[in-house]
This record gives C-alpha cells, structure tokens and sequence, in this order.
C-alpha cells in the first residue's frame, strides 16, 4: 500500500534554480503543505519522452495523507501554481510537474484523474525512482508489482 506522487521538471525557476532544485524544492513544499513525505527517491536525470530537448530531473514520493485522492490532486496543482507552471502547452517544457500515480490500490477511471496513474508501467522516469521507494506495490489492476513492471519495461528494449 501506498499513496505515491512522481514530480518532474524540465525548466529552471528563476529562485529555486535548475530543475534538480526546483524538484528539491517542491518535495519540500509538500512537507509544508502537510503531506508527509515518507520516503523519498533520488532526484533521476532522464532524458526526455516527447518532444521537449531538455532533460528531466524527476523523482518519486511516498506519503502519508488523510486527503482523498481528489483534494490531494488538487493540493499537487496548487503547488505546480505556486511555482509558476503554465498549463498551457501539452508536453512543453514545465518548471514542474506533480502527478498523482497510485493510490493505495484504489482504481479511479477519471474525469480528471485516473488512478494508477495510466501511463505509469511505460514510464522508466517513474518507474525507476519508484523502484527505490515502494519496489513491492502491487498495480490494481495489472497485477504486477513495481519490481515486475519495470523488469518488463527493461526487457522491451
Ligand atoms: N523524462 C521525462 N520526460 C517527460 C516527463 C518527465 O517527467 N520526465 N514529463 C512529461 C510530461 O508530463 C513529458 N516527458
């Protein structure tokens, strides 16, 4: 079990700095914002899926919250305005991105959010860092836990 968020960014913010402080940063900013961190990866230099040139620094977060999975989205997207995200551009490049990825073994089918994270078993940039933090989560409706997901991921290529 575990509630797990994935945090990227791609652009540097003009207090924090290079996108491996902004990630620092905002793995603060949700301690402040009383989301607490219970474990946390290293902070990972991915090269970049889509169209963006610039590298990621992304890293994972297991936390403890009594917010359901809504009210923590919504926390994530307050915390992506205070550091100045612009939604506007699908894929560009983001001084940082919050995303929601599993929760607990809870399945959700949107509008808005959808949980585990649709994207998550392809992604190596969550998948990785997440191998550090909850390696035994198990994918509600895969039935393969982190370990197995990302052994696929590696094999495919
Ligand atoms: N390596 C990497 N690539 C990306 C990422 C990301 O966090 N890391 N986020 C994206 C948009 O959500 C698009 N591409």
């Amino acid at each position: 079990m575990a509630i797990v968020i994935a945090l990227g960014s791609n652009r540097a913010h003009g207090r924090h700095g290079a996108p491996r402080r902004v990630v620092a940063a905002a793995l603060r900013a949700l301690a402040d914002a009383g989301i607490a961190v219970e474990r946390r990866s290293r902070i990972h230099t991915t090269a970049p899926l889509g169209p963006s040139q610039r590298r990621y620094a992304n890293a994972v977060a297991a936390v403890a919250t009594d917010l359901p999975p809504g009210a923590l989205l919504g926390l994530l997207h307050d915390i992506e305005d205070d550091f100045g995200r612009r939604r506007q551009r699908r894929w560009g490049a983001r001084v940082l991105d919050l995303d929601l990825i599993a929760y607990h073994d809870r399945v959700r089918g949107g509008p808005g959010l959808y949980l585990p994270h649709p994207a998550m078993h392809l992604r190596r940039f969550v998948l990785a860092p997440m191998m550090e933090v909850a390696p035994t989560w198990r994918h509600p409706i895969l039935g393969l836990t982190v370990r197995q997901m990302y052994a696929r991921l590696t094999a495919r290529r």
